[in-house]
């Protein structure tokens, strides 16, 4: 069944998936805050700045008016950095109110919200509230926009607590290079996905700094302990860290050179300063604030998550990379076990 998608962000993933949707028939209205951008999408069918040498269908329609972009939308699709998903929801709501509409609200962001910690799909439903949506559903997974628009084979998930809802994204966004697995376990996949980018940066910096594979194994590995421990004390499944958006996740976020997060660790780890790396990636680094968030959450739940705050010393206080290696190799002995067995 063709459906009617708005896509909020025109970045590399929003325009990447409109594109996946226009593919599989249905009927796209992209939107972006930016006049240049909505007229070189409308005119050139290009996307420069964040989708290089990409040439997008020519039914693909973009506004910078939030209004027409979800006039008729069944469902409304977030891919906005997580800094700025609140100031969305909240226009939205508001061009939601006048409509009265009450889509199905889908997001593909990755990331905690800096001061109050929180999930993304938590930030939707306190913004919007069951007034102005149906129902939220998390796509999430490891795939870069730049795979994705080449048809490269990737399997993501579609997680909610509304299983059919789930179901109906998995439907949408299927084809023959992309396959959509269900999931009911929204805690564990959205924190799964907020946190590697946070061990990507990690991973870059070792990298950076002419470590090996074991050490990046070792961090992954840590990492994902972590992870775990942090999305079990909010309820998470700890097979959900073996799936798509965690695991799966974390292997490409921390190995792949097209993740911004694994490059600007690399550039950290090289010594450029990080303001430089930010202004140089020209696109959002979303593991900078989730490290800031995800330690404050570790500090004040008592979450023990060393390798979260090493990077976040890194990152926030100026920390000395090797030293900051140095106490985590110096840490007490401890067990590998991450929790109790039955
Ligand atoms: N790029 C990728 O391959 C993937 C990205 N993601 C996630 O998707 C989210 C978006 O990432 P990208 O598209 O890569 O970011 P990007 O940096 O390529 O683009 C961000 C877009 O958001 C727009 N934007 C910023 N503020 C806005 C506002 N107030 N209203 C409307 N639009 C606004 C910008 O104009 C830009 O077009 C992130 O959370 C990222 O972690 C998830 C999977 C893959
Ligand atoms: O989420 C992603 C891959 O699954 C994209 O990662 P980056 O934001 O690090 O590019």
């Amino acid at each position: 069944m063709t459906e009617k998608i708005a896509v909020l962000g025109a970045g590399s993933w929003g325009s990447t998936l409109a594109s996946v949707l226009i593919e599989n028939g249905h009927d796209v209205t992209l939107y972006t805050n930016v006049e240049k951008q909505a007229a070189e999408l409308n005119e050139k069918h290009t996307n420069e700045q964040y989708m290089p040498g990409f040439k997008y269908s020519e039914k693909l329609r973009a506004t910078t008016d939030l209004a027409e972009a979800v006039a008729d939308a069944d469902e409304v699709l977030f891919v906005v950095p997580t800094s700025v998903t609140r100031v969305v929801a909240k226009q939205l709501k508001e061009v939601l109110a006048k409509l009265n509409r009450r889509p199905l609200v889908i997001h593909a962001s990755k990331g905690l919200e800096i001061g109050t910690h929180k999930r993304i799909s938590q930030i939707l439903q306190e913004e919007l509230t069951d007034r102005y949506c149906s129902g939220i559903v998390v796509l999430s997974g490891p795939s870069h926009a730049e795979e994705v628009a080449r048809h490269d084979i990737t399997l993501i998930t579609a997680a909610s607590a509304d299983i059919k809802a789930a179901e109906k994204v998995q439907d949408m966004f299927t084809n023959d290079y992309l396959r959509i697995y269900t999931n009911d376990d929204i805690v564990g996949v959205e924190t799964g996905a907020a946190f590697k980018n946070v061990i990507a940066i990690g991973a870059g910096i070792l990298h950076g700094l002419g470590y090996g594979d074991d050490a990046k194994a070792a961090l992954m590995t840590r990492g994902l302990a972590e992870v775990a421990r942090l999305g079990m004390a909010f309820g998470a499944s700890p097979l959900t860290f073996m799936g798509l958006s965690g695991v799966g996740d974390l292997i490409v976020t921390c190995t792949s050179v097209h993740s911004r997060n694994w490059r600007c660790g690399e550039q950290l780890g090289q010594g450029k300063p990080l303001d430089q790396v930010i202004e140089d990636m020209g696109m959002v680094i979303e593991g900078i604030n989730t490290a800031k968030a995800a330690y404050d959450l570790s500090r004040d739940e008592h979450i023990e998550m060393p390798i979260t705050k090493a990077i976040y010393n890194v990152l926030y206080n100026n920390a000395d990379i090797k030293e900051e290696i140095g106490g985590l190799m110096t840490r007490d002995s401890k067990s590998e076990v991450i929790g109790k067995r039955k």
